[in-house]
Formats: C-alpha cells, structure tokens, sequence
C-alpha cells in the first residue's frame, strides 16, 4: 500500500445509483474534499459508457479518480482508467444497491465516512479482469443459469431471494435450467470438460449479493481469480450435493469445482452469453479470461 498525495480530483457522479442515494451524498463528498483542500471536477454519467469515456478522456490531467455510484459505474471508472493510461489511484463512494466491491473493498457504507477513507487511505493494487483480449471486467464474468437470473432479475426479487439455492430452484421451476458443454483449459489446473449449469471467474468475496466465497479464499491482489464451476444435476440427490456445496462452499470436483488461476479458457459448443460486472457481454464458442495483476490501484 502507498499512501496518496492528491489536490486535484476527478469525481464521478452516477446520479441514479441506488435509488438516487448518491445525489443526497454529494454534498458530503464536496465538503470533505475542501476539508482535505482538494479542488474537483464533477461529471455526472447520463447513461451506460459515460463514466468510462469520461474517465479515458480527462483522467490524465488528475491526481486521483473518484468514483460515487455502485458496481457498474466503478468497473466503467476502472475501463476507463486502464484505456486512458494515467498511473492515478481509484477512490470509491459506494452509493449503489448491490455493493459487492464495497464489500469486498471493506469500505464504509456511510457516504461521508467512504469519502473521509478515499482522502485519508491508502492505495493497494487491484486485479482486473481481461475477456476475450478487449473487455475489463473487475469483479465478476459469469455465465448460466445464475447469470441470467441475477442480472435479468428486478432488484426487489434480487432481494427476495436472497440466497443461490432458491435461484437454481427458481429458475428449475420456470424451466429455464439448461446446461452448457464446455472444454475448460486453466493455468495451473489443467484441461477438463462437462456440463455446466453456471460458471464464474471472480474477484470477489461476494456475488450479486447472492454468492459468498470465504474471505480467506479470495485476494484482490494476488495475480488469481477464483472459478466456480457447478455440474448439471442429473438427479435430485445431486441437486441437493450441489445445493450444500455451494451455500456451505464445499467443492468436491464432482458436483461443484473450486480453483484459482490467472489465465482460463472455455471452449463451449455454441455461442454464449456471459455478463461482465453484471453488464451483458455477447460470447463466441471460446473465450478466454486473463488476469492483469494490480492494474489498478484503489484507495482503502
Ligand atoms: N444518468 C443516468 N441515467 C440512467 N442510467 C444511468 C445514468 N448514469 C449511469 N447510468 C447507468 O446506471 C446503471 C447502474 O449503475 P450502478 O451499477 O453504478 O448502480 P446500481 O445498479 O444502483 O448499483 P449496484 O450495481 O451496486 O447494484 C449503469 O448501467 C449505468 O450505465
């Protein structure tokens, strides 16, 4: 970690996120930065890009990039970053409704309080997540049943499930479980196949909220993502196996398979849909995930 010296800063302003929380924060950002005698730049975002244009754009004229909004206007803050070139640090004000980075970042919930540890932090390199040779992603690429579910679905049903063995039979009872056959190739594990009903490449002890890996399972800055990859059920005791493995996070290779890596590819029999940070991302037959170790740098 190296502590940060900042006066000139570039704040990110997604003014929809969670539920417009983040318009009430303002005020409290702004009034910390004079405290702490920095002059900023606001942006607002209208729309999806707009944080990662912005960022790519202006970032190379700042000391540090701000970012106040959730999970997708962070990951569009760290694209753009990575695309612009500049060798700043990431402040991240969560204020969307998932959080999953500021959980795993262990930042402070209380807008004031995330803006008063972005100013007075230290920065700590972050893994970022390479797809296909051209996309970031920052915490999580999936595909499958749970991809669809959690993305597709209504916040208030996110909600309300709550928990990864409703979705699989939430989604068992609206027939929409389907397998997907892949030949998997990952540095350090080798080369396997099998039917699929979700897959997960994170960097993240939490996903969609719905997810949990153990804290001392995951990293953020240790070169490796974590992958997940659930079996097709071809029983109802199987379900169950692969029910208890995932909410109890026991892997046992046969129904659920756990390992880290930094560089995997899936070669599947048809075109896929994955999600990135929760953003739909069109898929051929193969893709490929690499790690890009510590390429950037966020203030905790
Ligand atoms: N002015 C705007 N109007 C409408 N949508 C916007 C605007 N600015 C950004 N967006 C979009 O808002 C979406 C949600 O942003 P974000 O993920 O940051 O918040 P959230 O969904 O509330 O939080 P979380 O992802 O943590 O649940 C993104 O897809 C982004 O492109």
């Amino acid at each position: 970690m190296e502590s940060v010296g900042i006066s000139k800063v570039l704040l990110i302003v997604n003014p929809v996120a969670g539920k417009r929380r983040s318009r009430s924060g303002l005020f409290d950002i702004v009034e910390q930065l004079c405290h702490y005698g920095c002059t900023a730049t606001v942006q607002t975002t209208g729309g999806r890009g707009d944080a990662t244009a912005t960022v790519r754009r202006l970032a190379p004229e700042y000391d540090m990039v701000i970012c106040c909004g959730g999970d997708g206007t962070l990951s569009e803050v760290v694209t753009g970053l990575i695309q612009s070139g500049a060798d700043i640090p990431i402040g991240y004000v969560p204020a969307g409704s998932t959080n999953d980075m500021a959980n795993n970042l262990k930042l402070p919930r209380r807008i004031r309080e995330a803006a008063q540890t972005v100013l007075t932090g230290s920065a700590a390199g972050h893994d970022v997540g390479l797809f296909d040779g051209g996309r970031y992603f920052s915490y999580v690429a999936s595909f499958g049943a749970f991809t669809k579910v959690s993305y597709a679905t209504p916040q208030w049903l996110k909600n309300r499930f709550g928990h990864f063995a409703y979705i699989l039979d939430g989604i068992r009872s609206v027939g929409d479980l389907r397998p997907y056959r892949a030949k998997v190739e990952a540095e350090g594990e080798g080369s396997f196949e099998g039917e699929y009903l979700f897959g997960s490449v994170t960097n993240s002890t939490s996903i969609a909220g719905v997810i949990k890996l153990r804290e001392n399972e995951v990293s953020l800055h240790d070169g490796k993502f974590e992958v997940l990859l659930v079996r097709n059920p071809k029983n109802p005791d199987d379900l169950r196996r692969i029910l208890y493995g995932v909410t109890h996070r026991k892997y046992d290779e046969t129904h659920v398979r756990f390992f880290h890596t930094d560089h995997i590819t899936f070669q599947f029999d048809e075109d896929i849909a994955w999600t990135l940070d929760g953003e739909y991302a069109p898929g051929g037959r193969r893709s490929e995930i690499r790690v890009l170790p510590s390429a950037v740098k966020i203030i905790r």
